[in-house]
């Protein structure tokens, strides 16, 4: 008989049934979609689980749970990115580096939410287009790394799904219970978003009232000042003619999303309906730069679900591993299935990213063009923190902007590392943020994250790029 997820001991599960070591015996139509093909494949980043056995028996308990996402959502996402894959919408995505199980609180999530919000309301007016709202929330709890050890020679902390950011060997040490965990902190978080978002946290007006106390508070205010009184009048507008009792004015749809690395995971929330495999662990998955061979285990995996999903391409992607990525994942060539995600680094975009564009276009290959400019952008400070600087990060997105307007093709995302909250993790930006800033409030667990200001001025300096 199948265990529930409330029926686990924790932090043992000796007591449960049969010690297998796949998760569950794969029904027929399984089998035919191929959902566990990856198991036989090279995986890169594989979590250093101890004991198989342990691992098996979680997944069976995650076989059953109720899923995180719906069906229905998932479709209704993958159709909303085959817009921006048309040009006529845009792609913001955005969140914590590496969601922990403590920072899982109501004031965190939405904090981030408002965020992200407030930044869409900015790319909307900016792009004069829909903006299709993703969340790094409710699953982004696991961290590829460069090396298998941190400078303490521990175990690398590899997130909250896998072992602890506790410096000790035990904390480090790969727990499969916590799949679990961050099953019912995502089921949890994502339960509190729906709620929020459908009560009044979405509501246009109130976004913007925020973003006007942004704009009369930050250092460099003036500068954004015209875009926010041009936001109010249109607001102004809209209330004039009557609209605001509009649904689409008070309500949002924030998708989540993160990257499907620990396979077990993604895997055991997969379901199968309408013949279709559907990774119900989230709306939108992607594949990271530290993963994506072609013929490794996770591009296998996403390959065979319905999902939107990205991949991410560092500045060593050719223009032919791109399409053959193309082809592996988007066979059909559907619009909105397949994001791009372009992470270069500031000093590369314009070189690496022009050639890739040009040849995956050629090639026919329908995808939404995303600009990742936090990953090719990391330094370490003069006093050793992990950084990224505020200008590095504006001049990749203006890279990508350039590229794409040079070949006429939609630069249609933004992919960001970003928190509510007031961290001091990035440099630079309005608040001039320095290294012997870094100190005071740097808690990601991971890489850093642009805080609220810093994520608004970029949301009014893409605005304006978007306004040409
Ligand atoms: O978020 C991305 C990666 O997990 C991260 O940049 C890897 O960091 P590392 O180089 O410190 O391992
Ligand atoms: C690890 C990530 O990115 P990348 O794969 O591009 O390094 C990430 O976005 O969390």
């Amino acid at each position: 008989m199948r265990q529930e997820w409330h029926q686990l001991s924790y932090p043992g599960v000796a007591s449960l049934g049969p010690q297998t070591s796949r998760p569950t015996a794969d029904s027929a139509e399984d089998q035919a979609l191929g959902l566990d093909r990856w198991r036989d494949l090279p995986r890169d980043q594989m979590p250093p689980w101890p004991d198989p056995k342990v691992v098996a028996e979680v997944c069976q308990v995650l076989d059953n749970v109720p899923s995180v996402v719906a069906p229905y959502e998932v479709d209704q996402l993958r159709e909303r990115l085959a817009q921006v894959c048309e040009g006529q919408a845009f792609l913001l995505q955005g969140g914590d580096c590496a969601e922990t199980f403590d920072a899982n609180t109501e004031s965190h999530l939405l904090a981030n939410a408002r965020t992200l919000l407030q930044m869409a309301v900015v790319l909307t007016y900016g792009a004069s287009l829909p903006v299709v709202k993703v969340a790094r929330v409710a699953g982004q709890y696991t961290k590829p790394r460069s090396s298998a050890t941190d400078a303490l020679g521990l175990p690398a902390y590899r997130g909250d799904m896998i072992n602890s950011l506790e410096t000790t060997p035990g904390a480090r040490v790969a727990d499969p219970q916590r799949m679990i965990r961050a099953y019912a902190n995502s089921a949890a978080a994502m339960n509190m978003l729906r709620a929020y978002l459908s009560g009044g946290l979405a509501d246009l007006h109130a976004v913007h009232d925020w973003n006007k106390g942004f704009v009369r508070e930050s250092p460099a205010g003036e500068r954004y000042e015209a875009i926010a009184r041009e936001i109010d009048r249109a607001l102004a507008f809209i209330r004039a003619c009557g609209m605001t009792d509009d649904e689409a004015l008070r309500t949002v749809t924030l998708y989540c999303s993160h990257e499907a690395l620990a396979l077990e995971y993604d895997r055991a929330l997969t379901r199968v309906s309408d013949s279709k495999a559907y990774g119900l662990s989230g709306h939108f998955l992607w594949i990271g730069e530290r993963t994506r061979r072609i013929d490794g285990a996770h591009v296998d995996f996403l390959s065979r679900l319905v999902n939107p999903i990205g991949v991410k391409l560092g500045p060593t992607t050719t223009p032919e591993q791109a399409i053959e990525l193309c082809e592996k994942l988007n066979p059909g060539n559907v619009p909105g299935r397949l994001t791009l995600v372009a992470r270069m680094g500031n000093h590369r975009v314009r070189d690496a990213l022009a050639p890739i564009v040009e040849k995956v276009t050629a090639a026919g290959a329908k995808v939404v063009w995303q600009c990742d400019p936090m990953h090719g952008n990391t330094h370490e400070s003069s006093n050793g923190y992990k950084t990224r600087h505020f200008d590095r990060i504006v001049d990749e997105v203006l890279g990508y902007f350039e590229v794409h307007r040079g070949l006429g093709t939609h630069p249609g995302g933004l992919h960001v590392e970003l928190t509510g909250e007031d961290v001091t993790e990035c440099l630079g930006g309005a608040q001039g943020i320095e290294d012997l800033d870094l100190p005071d409030r740097y808690e990601t667990a991971c890489d850093p994250r642009l805080n609220t200001q810093q994520s608004l001025e970029l949301a009014f300096l893409v605005a304006e790029m978007l306004r040409g």
